[in-house]
């Protein structure tokens, strides 16, 4: 059965390969090019001509007049609505000035299409990957977004119906056999998504690769024309089919945490710069189960990685199904415990596995380590976005809630958690709130530290903060982890995503540099802004030429 489903789906490969480059083709016919200045705003109803600098190369989707279509009334905020179209580029104006120390391009990553067709996906994390550019000149920024073109994307809109299976949506089985072929298919990760729409990385040797949690679904694109260049071909026999989306990327090297859900343990693999092999540091054997628990990222201080395994754990019976249960592919298990493991980079030995409280987390934000008056290391630290150790939030992510509830205060509170690993050999490790987090308005997500930091004692961390009443994180919060106070931006109506830390140049305090985020506003418009990371107030922001949706995650490219 899997050898058919793989026959099956090395032909549809073909095809969609045939049809890429012919979809690029296509996604350029009729295209306006004299048309420089009208923009249809994704608010419903709402055209308006803007004037924007050196517009160019705007490109609307010939063939697919459903982008940013769904029609779902006045509550419909453009971070939540499909972009409304497959690629732009051009030159942003900016108000305020921009650092002229600041010369190089910030990609995100994150969804940019949440429908086929007639189908409106369920959740924000379906949506088809958009990767968005702002590349700072001299003081200028030049902009620009592109949906990547990734099997699941491209056969979608072959099809015009989903093929693959994504976050929340599973595609329907025409007839019996065919959900055979899933079935076999989602054994194979055959019928697994490779829509690479969590995050973007500058690898060592300057390749640039967006992923998702599938291994597929890891997409090497050019950071200049955000073109798809192809998969990143893992070229080792490790095999499985997951991956974190977060891996530790540095300058030498990719650390990632590979879940195996066939032996319930974890891989934490290591890829050299300039490498497509992932060799295996060693294996976290999980202790509770039946399964691993998800892993969308994890943590490393400078000699150990950090691995959480969650009471939220993957669940084979939902992966099969053809419907998905409220948690997807996952199963909350409270009588399976939460744990966190440490294990030494050098070695692979586990060096601590800790029962600690019930926790839920998306995202870690560093971990360091502990040291005694002589020198030694005594415990592990591990900070995370921490939901109080429930689900609720992916629930209240569904597009359905975003767009529904916007100004009810139904986002569930959030915390900065503090794990206290203890390397003395006790079973037990400690999770603690790290500051009042009515400092940041009870809710955080999305962070980001000055790299220079990670791994070590820091004091800063820069997320995604809330302004009750909200149902979604509508503020930016920079919060000071000696002080325990927070710093917070915000204005009316604003979704902003992903607030990332660019160091000064000769830098000597953590917090010098800028903070970019890229907003969506309530109106259906758009702006990057730029806050001084120490101060957290505005220095610039520039407008889009229409809003785009929410994202996730990006990263920076210094101009060589
Ligand atoms: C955007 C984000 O934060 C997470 C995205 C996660 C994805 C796309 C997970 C996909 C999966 C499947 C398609 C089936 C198998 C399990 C799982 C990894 C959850
Ligand atoms: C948007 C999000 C997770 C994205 C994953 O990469 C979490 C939002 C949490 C809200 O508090
Ligand atoms: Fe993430």
């Amino acid at each position: 059965m899997a050898s058919i489903n793989l026959i099956a789906s090395a032909s549809y490969v073909l095809h969609s390969i045939k049809a890429s480059s012919k979809s690029s083709d296509h996604l350029k016919d009729g295209f306006p090019l004299g048309n420089k200045n009208l923009f249809r705003m994704n608010a419903p109803g709402n055209l308006r001509k803007l004037t924007i600098a050196n517009v160019a190369n705007e490109v609307p989707v010939a063939s697919q007049p459903s982008f940013g279509k769904e029609a779902l009334g006045d509550q419909n905020h453009v971070a939540w609505t499909s972009v409304r179209q497959h690629r732009w580029h051009g030159e942003l104006v900016v108000e305020g000035e921009t650092p002229h120390w600041l010369n190089g391009s910030y990609l995100r990553n994150g969804p940019g299409l949440w429908h086929v067709g007639d189908h409106n996906f369920g959740h924000l994390f379906d949506g088809y990957a958009m990767v968005v550019k702002l590349q700072f000149e001299n003081g200028r920024i030049i902009a620009g977004h592109r949906q990547i073109e990734s099997e699941a994307y491209k056969a979608a809109m072959k099809h015009n119906k989903l093929i693959y299976r994504e976050f929340s949506e599973v595609p329907k089985a025409d007839n019996f056999p065919s959900y055979i072929g899933e079935l076999a298919g989602l054994f194979s990760g055959a019928s697994l998504t490779d829509n690479a729409n969590t995050g973007v990385f500058k690898l060592g040797d300057g390749r640039v690769i967006c992923l998702t949690e599938t291994q597929k679904g890891s997409i090497i694109i050019d950071p200049t024309t955000l073109e798809t260049l192809g998969k990143f071909e893992y070229t080792d026999s490790i095999g499985g089919q997951l991956q974190s989306a977060h891996p530790i990327v540095t300058d030498t090297e990719f650390l990632t945490v590979l879940p195996d859900l066939i032996n319930s343990r974890y891989l934490v693999v290591r890829m050299e710069r300039g490498s497509n092999e992932r060799k295996v540091i060693g294996r976290v054997e999980c202790q509770g189960g039946p399964k691993p628990g998800w892993v969308h990222s994890f943590a490393v201080t400078e000699h150990y990685i950090v691995v959480p395994e969650m009471p939220l754990r993957y669940s084979v019976k939902n992966i099969l199904k053809a419907e998905l249960g409220p948690l997807y592919a996952f199963e909350w298990h409270p009588e399976s415990k939460g744990f966190v493991h440490v294990m030494c980079k050098a070695s692979g030995k586990i060096v601590a596995s800790v029962e600690v409280p019930l926790y839920m987390t998306f995202h870690f934000i560093n971990a360091y380590e502990e040291t005694d008056e002589d020198g030694r290391v005594v415990a592990v630290i591990a900070d995370c976005c921490e939901h109080y150790g429930d689900t609720t939030i992916l629930e209240k992510l569904r597009l359905q809630n975003l767009r529904s509830f916007a100004g009810q205060d139904v986002l569930p509170d959030a915390r900065i958690g503090r794990f206290t690993i203890p390397l003395d050999g006790s079973p037990y490790g400690k999770l603690e709130t790290a500051l009042d987090p009515n400092e940041h308005g009870r809710g955080i997500d999305i962070c980001n530290i000055n790299p220079a930091f990670l791994g070590k004692r820091y004091r800063f961390a820069y997320a995604c903060g809330a302004q009750r009443p909200c149902n979604f994180p509508n503020a930016l919060t920079k919060v000071d982890l000696v002080e325990k106070k927070a710093k917070n931006w915000h204005e009316d109506g604003v979704v902003p995503s992903d607030p990332f830390f660019i160091a000064r140049p000769g830098a000597t305090e953590e917090d010098d540099g800028v903070v970019i985020s890229m907003i969506s506003e309530k109106n259906g418009g758009g702006y990057a802004l730029l806050l001084d990371g120490s101060t957290f107030e505005e220095i610039a922001r520039a407008k889009f030429p229409y809003g785009l949706p929410y994202g996730f995650h990006g990263c920076w490219i210094p101009k060589k």
